[in-house]
């Protein structure tokens, strides 16, 4: 069953149609990366599917559990931290819930803190749990680690293939890079002049950086996005 279907979606600013008729299925459970040049369109449709924006055209089946974390952790600073995760939960189990969600993240210990006194990764960590601790049926990830550094970032990723594999929620996660697409997703799509251009499955052994199905998928997804020429007998 699925968890999001976007039905020939169109989206306009002005003369330019970035969005062109998009077609989009994802799956209860199915973790799926985006990816696309620069400016084709891919947080336009994020924020269509996260309800930000509107479209102009097409239709949109979004589950109301959804939630998006953003490249900046946009944590308010006047609350503490646990206050950020627990942000909209009923008072009686809120701080309790909030919790949990952190020590998932591995920083219950810094429930009482103040998000200033937290390093970029551990903010983007409290965001996750601020994300999954409402228990989403769909999580946006609209480049969430892209502005950590590569070793944080490779944490986060283990982080967040346990997380969701454990909650299980339909995931889109928007990204320049590559190999995380690869790493963590069950299906990587790429976008081209408004609509989803291709759709790769991710096997298993792909997820090995080392083999060579890792390999292979990566350069055929660098040629889809025209960084480098396609493989001839590919
Ligand atoms: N509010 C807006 N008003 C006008 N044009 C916009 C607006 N938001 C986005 N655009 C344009 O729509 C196009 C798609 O933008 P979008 O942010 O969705 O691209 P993207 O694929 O996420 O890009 P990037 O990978 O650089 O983040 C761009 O050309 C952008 O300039």
């Amino acid at each position: 069953m699925s968890t999001v279907v976007a039905s020939r979606v169109t989206r306009r600013y002005g003369e330019r149609t970035v969005l062109d008729g998009l077609d989009l299925e994802i799956e209860r459970g199915e973790f799926v990366a985006l990816l696309g040049k620069s400016g084709c369109g891919k947080t336009t449709l994020l924020r269509a599917l996260a309800g930000l924006d509107p479209v102009d055209g097409g239709t949109l089946e979004v589950p109301e559990r959804r939630t998006v974390v953003f490249q900046e952790h946009r944590l308010l600073p006047w609350w503490k931290v646990w206050r950020n995760v627990a942000i909209g939960l009923p008072r009686a189990t809120a701080r309790a819930r909030a919790q949990s969600a952190l020590e998932e993240v591995g920083l219950d210990k810094h429930a009482d803190a103040w998000p200033v006194t937290l390093s970029g990764g551990e903010a983007q960590r409290v965001a996750l749990a601020r994300a999954l601790v409402r228990e989403p049926e769909l999580l946006l990830l609209d480049e969430p680690f892209a502005a950590l550094d590569a070793l944080t970032r490779l944490r986060m990723h283990g982080l967040v293939r346990d997380l969701t594999t454990r909650h299980r929620p339909a995931v889109l996660l928007v990204t320049h890079d590559v190999d995380e697409a690869i790493l963590l997703a069950d299906r990587v799509l790429t976008m081209r002049d408004g609509r989803i251009a291709a759709a790769h499955e991710v096997a298993s052994e792909a997820r090995d950086r080392g083999s060579a199905p890792f390999a292979a998928l990566r350069h055929a997804l660098l040629g889809e996005l025209g960084v480098v020429e396609p493989l001839e007998h590919a």
